[in-house]
């Protein structure tokens, strides 16, 4: 039987491109597409299944950002499938981005020139707000939903005898310093964006060491600046177009201006086809594509501290506790209002 395989934020940019690649690779493919817009799902799906006809291409209904979303999401899979092969965590949001127009300035006459353009340190903020469950929207969506998830399908990715793989879709734009261990959820900050993907990260070296005995074995990547609808979102069209030509001539000296969603997913395919115990838990696999256009993959060291990782590892699982005692307190007052209303009527 194919390999099952489920893409979280699959209907668009560095996800979507991951499911063509991924098809191309492996024709035998069990491929689910986990989406919030069911409609786009759809549309993306017919689009599969147009270039690779005979492909099997479910879909799954996952808001990433919603507790209830992802146990009724979880649930699905339980039923469905036996076992999981490959969990690719990239859903992601940078909601209300500003540009720091004053840094980039700055940036542009310093000798941090690159880096800034491969990083974008110091030049992004975002404005975060909680959401329905009480979480910070960007820590909720970019990883305690995608943590929730992992949770639930442990039993189907930590079976005797096999290994399963978590590949998080990270960034360059984590930072140690944007993260706070007594803020987890970036709620006090104004980089949530950096802070959930540095904690991403930390998770997944967390994960690796409690997890990999049991078969399960997670890695991170970064795809480099891509062009998609989450790039886009920063600043007006009419500047992108602006500027386009521009990003193509930086792209002949930065190999993180990956520019397309096909080459920003060079990493994720790339580890599609390692073995588990071959990969290093304390690198970022970036996607870099050179001056000429060639595609590879390279891993850079993580800065991050054991203690903290284990740290915040802990506190996931306190949440995790503190979030589920609310989700059945909920259902339990919801059973008992539809009781009160049988007895009324
Ligand atoms: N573009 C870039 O330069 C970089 C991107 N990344 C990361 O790559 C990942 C993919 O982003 P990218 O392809 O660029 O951007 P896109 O906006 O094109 O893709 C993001 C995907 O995530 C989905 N998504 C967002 N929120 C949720 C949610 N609550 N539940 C389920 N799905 C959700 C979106 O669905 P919908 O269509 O419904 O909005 C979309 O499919 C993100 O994690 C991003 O942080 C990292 C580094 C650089
Ligand atoms: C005059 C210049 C060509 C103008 C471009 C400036 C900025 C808008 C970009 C410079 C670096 C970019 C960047 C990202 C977004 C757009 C820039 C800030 C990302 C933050 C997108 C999401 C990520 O996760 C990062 C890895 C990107 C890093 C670089």
């Amino acid at each position: 039987m194919g390999k099952v395989v489920i893409v979280t934020g699959a209907n668009s940019g560095i996800g979507l491109a991951l499911c063509e690649r991924l098809l191309t690779e492996d024709a035998r493919l069990r491929l689910c597409l986990a989406c919030r817009n069911m409609q786009r799902a759809e549309a993306t799906r017919a689009a599969l299944l147009t270039s690779h006809s005979g492909a099997s291409v479910d879909l799954l209904h996952l808001d990433v950002g919603s507790v209830r979303s992802v146990l009724s999401a979880a649930r699905e899979v339980k039923a469905k499938y036996g076992r999981i092969d490959f969990l690719y965590l990239n859903a992601g949001i940078m909601p209300n981005p500003t540009v720091d127009i004053k840094a980039l300035f700055r940036g542009l006459f310093s000798r941090n020139v690159i880096n800034m353009f491969a990083t974008a340190e110091g030049l992004l903020t975002q404005q975060d707000s909680p959401n329905s469950d009480g979480l910070q929207e960007v820590f909720a969506t970019n990883l305690f939903g995608h943590f929730l998830l992992i949770r639930e399908l442990e039993p189907l990715m930590c079976q005797p005898g096999r290994t399963s793989r978590l590949i998080w879709t990270s960034s360059s734009n984590a930072r140690r310093s944007a993260f706070s261990i007594d803020d987890i959820q970036h709620r006090h900050g104004k980089e949530p964006y950096s802070s959930s993907k540095y904690a991403s990260d930390m998770l997944s070296l967390a994960l690796n060491k409690h997890k990999n005995h049991q078969g399960l074995f997670s890695s991170v990547t970064c795809p480099g600046l891509v062009m998609t609808n989450l790039t886009f979102g920063i600043l007006p069209s009419f500047f992108w177009t602006l500027i386009m030509p521009i990003m193509w001539l930086i792209r002949i000296f930065t190999n993180t201006f990956t520019l397309t969603p096909y080459n920003g997913a060079e990493a994720l395919h790339w580890l599609f086809l390692q073995k588990p115990e071959s990969l290093d838990p304390r690198a970022k696999y970036h996607s870099l594509t050179s001056g000429s256009g060639t595609n590879y993959t390279e891993p850079r060291q993580m800065d991050i501290d054991d203690e903290i990782s284990e740290t915040f590892y802990s506190k996931l699982l306190e949440l995790e506790k503190a979030i589920r005692r609310k989700v059945s307190e909920r259902n339990a007052e919801n059973k008992a209002y539809q009781r009160y209303l049988g007895e009324v009527e």
